[in-house]
């Protein structure tokens, strides 16, 4: 089975490899950096989703896998503040595209107050916390939960949502 990747971000490469390396015995994987078609911040559920589905179908395009996936971080604004969420999609060349959303979670006010302004997240992030690369390791929702739930594990289980639905569509 032969997976392209839309990302060379290693918190979401590692998620992807985890999840098809349990399910299948031989796997391959092709990480590419891929055009989102997005804005650097996605600020709705609706533009993180495009995201996610343009860098799927980008990927597979310039590849020869069977499956391509994209996974994209954003926003949204709710009644109870600005959430950072996060969606996956995987295509493949049957023209199946399947899409799932991943947790999220409240951002304190003087993140959002900024992402309002225009910033990106994964600076304001790095910024905040005083280190480097946030948006490579833990991610924002590894710092906001103490470690509990990192943004690997957070993608794992949308790449798990995404090969379970693709796995009954086409069984
Ligand atoms: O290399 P790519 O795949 O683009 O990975 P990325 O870290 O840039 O992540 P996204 O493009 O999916 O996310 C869009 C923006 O939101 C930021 N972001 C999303 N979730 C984040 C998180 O948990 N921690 C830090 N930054 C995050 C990210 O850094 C970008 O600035
Ligand atoms: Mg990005």
């Amino acid at each position: 089975m032969k997976i392209a990747i839309g990302t060379t971000n290693p918190a979401k490469v590692q998620a992807i490899q985890k999840v098809f390396e349990e399910q299948y015995k031989e796997v391959q994987f092709q990480c590419l950096k891929t055009e989102s078609h997005v804005s650097e911040q996605p600020m709705t559920d609706q533009e993180t989703i495009e995201g996610a589905l343009n860098r799927a179908k980008n990927v597979l395009k310039v590849t020869d896998c069977d499956v391509g996936i994209g996974l994209e971080g954003g926003v949204s604004e709710s009644l109870y503040g600005m959430f950072v969420c996060n969606w996956g999609a995987l295509v493949d060349r049957q023209g199946n595209e399947i899409i799932g959303g991943g947790a999220r979670i409240a951002l304190p006010n003087e993140i959002s107050r900024e992402l309002k302004a225009g910033k990106e997240l994964g600076p304001l992030m790095d910024e905040y916390t005083q280190r480097t690369g946030i948006r490579k390791k833990e991610g924002a929702v590894g710092i906001f939960t103490n470690g509990l739930v990192t943004r690997e594990t957070m993608f794992l289980h949308v790449v798990q949502l995404l090969l379970g639905q693709w796995q009954y569509r086409t069984k």
